[in-house]
């Protein structure tokens, strides 16, 4: 695949069974190719997305040593704000050119959670500058989180599971919102990009922001090839946790943020993912029917929480 396919997730949610499964083999067969697709017909309202845009560019245009007030010793980056240069991709010692925000998980007050989810599951931090950065983080996580539960119905469909499969993993998932600051680049980077080639670790990622030149994906055949989406679209991948369910059948695509050219050295890059997390007890052993004599089973049975405990170790965000 020389492009990444476009797909509309109204598709998906109208009362057609046609078109539902017209959208399930669109996306199955994307991720089972690129591992990627570009979404329309999501949850996001413009307004809304205006809003977020506008409260990450107040908060990384605070003072460093106020955004540093954020950065919160022992909770390996999961929530609040990482600073420049402090994470790099698995095997890269360069760090990559970019700071970044977390918002993480909103648990309603009644659920009761189990000690595996409340280890993981901290409170969110509140940038006490900007009232309303919290407010529109919350709104975006939630919106987003919905989305992606739809997309992981219609995988689940395409991958011959029942169609609510996933949905008790995903309820007061782990996943994380990161908003993400590629500052200017003021000098030659001597090998740092913005983001180093890598997998990402989670379920799927739903991408505000690519509609720039920067994001590249590797097709099949090597090639990197640019991702770029329209103003109303997202862009959206597999990541390792669920190429390792499926054995591989989706793809967790290798993908980087390239540096401009030096004209444009001056700008600001912002992207914000999402990456959809299930809950730790999540067991990540291959599908059944996702191995064959074709397709012997290619990882180790591991559970989401020890998965993600490993990766950020890679990452340099737990020691
Ligand atoms: O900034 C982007 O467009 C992509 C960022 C990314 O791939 C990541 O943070 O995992
Ligand atoms: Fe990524």
């Amino acid at each position: 695949m020389q492009k990444i396919p476009s797909v509309d997730l109204q598709q998906f949610l109208s009362n057609q069974a046609i078109d539902k499964q017209a959208f399930v083999e669109q996306i199955g067969n994307a991720f089972s190719n690129i591992g990627f697709v570009a979404l329309k017909g999501h949850f996001l309202s413009d307004e809304l997305i205006e809003e977020l845009y506008q409260e990450i560019k107040n908060f990384f245009n605070l003072p460093q040593e106020i955004k540093n007030k954020y950065e919160i010793d022992g909770l390996g980056g999961q929530r609040g704000y990482t600073s420049f240069g402090k994470e790099s991709a698995k095997g890269k010692t360069e760090g990559d050119l970019k700071e970044f925000w977390h918002f993480g998980q909103y648990v309603d007050k009644h659920d009761v959670l189990s000690e595996a989810l409340q280890k993981v599951l901290i409170p969110n931090i509140i940038v006490e500058e900007l009232p309303n950065f919290n407010r529109v983080g919350k709104e975006v996580y939630q919106q987003l989180e919905k989305t992606a539960k739809y997309v992981l119905r219609a995988l689940a469909i395409y991958l011959e599971l029942d169609e609510n499969y996933f949905d008790e993993y995903i309820h007061n998932g782990n996943s994380i919102l990161r908003p993400i600051h590629y500052p200017p680049i003021q000098s030659e980077p001597k090998g740092a990009v913005r983001a180093a080639a890598h997998g990402d670790i989670n379920l799927i990622t739903l991408l505000m922001g690519a509609q720039g030149r920067g994001l590249q994906v590797q097709n099949l055949q090597g090639d990197w090839i640019d991702a770029i989406a329209q103003p109303d679209e997202l862009m959206i991948n597999v990541g390792d946790m669920l190429s390792r369910l499926t054995n591989n059948k989706l793809k967790s695509t290798i993908h980087q943020v390239i540096n401009p050219p030096k004209e444009l050295w001056g700008t600001s890059r912002y992207s914000i993912p999402f990456f959809m997390h299930p809950v730790p007890t999540m067991d990540l052993t291959c599908l059944d029917n996702c191995v064959s004599d074709n397709n012997p089973k290619q990882y180790e049975d591991i559970s989401a929480g020890d998965f993600l405990y490993e990766r950020l170790k890679d990452l340099g965000l737990i020691k």
